[in-house]
């Protein structure tokens, strides 16, 4: 590791020589986090974004992760979707299912996608309610600051506007304070039609990763941990701050590479 337990204000920074070395401490991460949260509710909770993450993840799928972790005792959940079929080259699910479910013996029943043949609004809308079920029946964890749902780990992915699940910056979706789960049709980045946990939720839950690689990222990573810049603090990344939980920034140099006070060793 390039750098290791840097904090600031709160937050751990990992930064990585290269995105393999990366993969395997986030895998290390997941896995820790999974064993203390089963020992402690008897299940883990983990909600996963798109993108670059789901190959990032992808060690998990490899020893000792496969032997060692409990996977009768995971819980999936999306922490934004894509509202397209699920066989469609767009879908966050089957990302997930080709790069990780298909890999590991997670059960059928606790995977929690989206219902994908309906609108967007209703999509979200079943979302929620799906959530609140698993709420009430303790499979998640409930805030004891709020009333939302508290995941034991949320995994993010950034993109170069400093969006976080389908959080855009200066897009209404952003404010939404009401729902923990949301929905747009107007997605800067395509497909358009998405639907996403809202900030609330993803600041609630008890653990939450951020995980960046590529130069093409720099910028908005030092806009976001620096929490500097013409838009702060409207960058949805910089506005992930768990209110009673954790959060790493898993970063590789690249993308590290304009924060400030990060100093790395070669
Ligand atoms: O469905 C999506 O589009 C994602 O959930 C999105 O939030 C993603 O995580 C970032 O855009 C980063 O994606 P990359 O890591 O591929 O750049």
């Amino acid at each position: 590791m390039a750098l290791s337990g840097y904090k600031k204000d709160g937050r751990e920074l990992r930064v990585f020589e290269n995105a393999d070395e990366l993969s395997c401490n986030l895998a290390d991460y997941i896995a820790e986090l999974s064993e203390a949260s089963i020992k402690e509710r008897g299940v883990f909770a983990i909600a996963l974004s798109g993108g670059s993450l789901v190959t990032l993840i992808g060690k998990l799928c490899e020893a000792p992760y496969n032997k060692t972790v409990d996977w009768a005792k995971w819980y999936i959940f999306w922490v934004d979707e894509r509202v397209v079929a699920k066989s469609h080259a767009d879908s966050n699910y089957k990302l997930v299912k080709e790069c990780f479910l298909s890999k590991v013996p997670i059960v059928h029943g606790h995977v929690h996608s989206i219902n994908d043949s309906v609108t967007a609004e209703q999509a979200a809308e079943d979302y929620e309610f799906v959530i609140r079920q698993l709420v009430k029946a303790r499979v998640i964890s409930v805030s004891e600051i709020n009333d939302c749902p508290k995941f034991d780990l949320i995994l993010l992915g950034m993109g170069p506007d400093g969006h976080v699940a389908s959080l855009f910056p200066n897009h209404s979706v952003f404010n939404e304070k009401d729902q923990w789960v949301t929905f747009i049709t107007d997605s800067p980045k395509p497909p358009p039609e998405r639907i996403t946990f809202t900030l609330p939720v993803i600041n609630s839950a008890s653990n939450v990763a951020v995980v960046v690689t590529g130069a093409g990222k720099a910028e908005a990573a030092h806009l976001a941990v620096d929490e500097v810049g013409p838009d702060y603090p409207a960058l949805p990344a910089g506005m992930v701050r768990p209110i009673n939980g954790d959060l790493v920034w898993f970063l590789d140099i690249a993308a590290a590479s304009k924060i400030e006070g990060a100093k790395f060793s070669e």
